[in-house]
């Protein structure tokens, strides 16, 4: 009973199977050297803090779960549009981990939602993953961040960590249906504190975050875009030239 005490997080029609987040994140970690990935991450020491805290990050694409779940810190689940339930095995496993489902058409409803977290991050000591973005982005950029991340993390007097990931775009084009091996960057950037701050610092907040991410991720995008080559159309035969490059060189060095 005891392990089930620990595992199972059941407060304002939430729940979290720890175990499962630690399994999810075992298996999902894989997944990486089927596709050539390499992720090169830094700023891990701002990841050593205790108790809980909000984790934001730009989103360009479903790779970022990839990514995710390489530095995914215990008692972490996220934030996803309610839709992701429904997304068959996707949906289920999401479910498992204790992701927080939000109506984004139903704005009201979705800040409800996030102010419950905002109690059950302190009640369970929970650190949650919010994408500000609120959609995914391969533009080259960051979108104007969302308001819920801020008023979450000030609600619950938790720090903010930001974390960035490297642009997808000299590796994967999501519309044009390119993709190759490639590395990708993570920089886990300095907590940003909300101690004392109230509902009137969300904007000077949700700023703050934006300019610090996006000077990050020009800074790592510009970096990580020299290290990689050409990107492979996603037809069959380039596909398999793009997989014999995968399993020739980055599989195997990240292996
Ligand atoms: C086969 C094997 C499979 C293996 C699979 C493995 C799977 C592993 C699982 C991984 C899953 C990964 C899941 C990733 C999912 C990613 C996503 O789904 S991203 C999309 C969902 N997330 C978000 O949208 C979060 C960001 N959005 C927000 O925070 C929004 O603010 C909002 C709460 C949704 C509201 O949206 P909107 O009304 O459009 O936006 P705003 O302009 O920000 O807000 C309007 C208004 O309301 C105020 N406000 C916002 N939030 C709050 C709040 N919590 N409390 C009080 N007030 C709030 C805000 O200040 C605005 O008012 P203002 O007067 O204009 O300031
Ligand atoms: C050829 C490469 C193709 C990419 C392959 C990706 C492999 C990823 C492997 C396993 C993880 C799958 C988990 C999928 C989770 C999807 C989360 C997601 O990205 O939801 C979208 C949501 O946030 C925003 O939705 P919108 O952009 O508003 O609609």
């Amino acid at each position: 009973m005891d392990y089930l005490s620990d595992c199972y997080w059941t407060r304002s029609g939430l729940k979290c199977l720890f175990a499962s987040c630690r399994v999810i994140r075992f298996v999902v970690r894989h997944v990486k050297y089927f596709l050539g990935l390499r992720f090169q991450v830094s700023g891990w020491e701002h990841l050593q803090t205790d108790g809980p805290y909000v984790i934001i990050s730009n989103h360009q694409s479903s790779l970022d779960v990839l990514g995710m779940m390489e530095i995914l810190p215990d008692r972490c689940t996220m934030i996803a549009k309610k839709e992701l339930v429904w997304a068959g095995t996707v949906g289920m496993v999401c479910w498992l981990g204790g992701i927080v489902f939000i109506n984004r058409q139903k704005t009201r409803d979705a800040k409800n939602v996030m102010s419950d977290a905002a109690k059950t991050m302190l009640a369970d000591q929970i650190r949650l993953w919010v994408f500000p973005e609120g959609t995914r982005n391969q533009n080259g950029g960051l979108l104007p961040f969302k308001k819920g991340a801020f008023h979450l993390a000030i609600q619950a007097q938790v720090p903010i960590i930001p974390i960035v990931f490297s642009s997808y775009s000299n590796f994967y084009l999501r519309k044009e249906k390119e993709f190759k091996s490639g590395t990708i960057t993570l920089k886990v950037l300095p907590k940003i504190e909300t101690k004392g701050l109230t509902a009137d610092d969300v904007t000077t907040l949700s700023e703050k975050s934006f300019s610090v991410m996006h000077s990050a991720f020009m800074e790592i995008s510009s970096q990580t875009t020299q290290s990689n080559g050409p990107v492979f159309p996603l037809s069959a035969p380039t596909t398999r030239m793009a997989r014999d490059h995968v399993v020739g060189n980055h599989a195997n060095q990240a292996l």
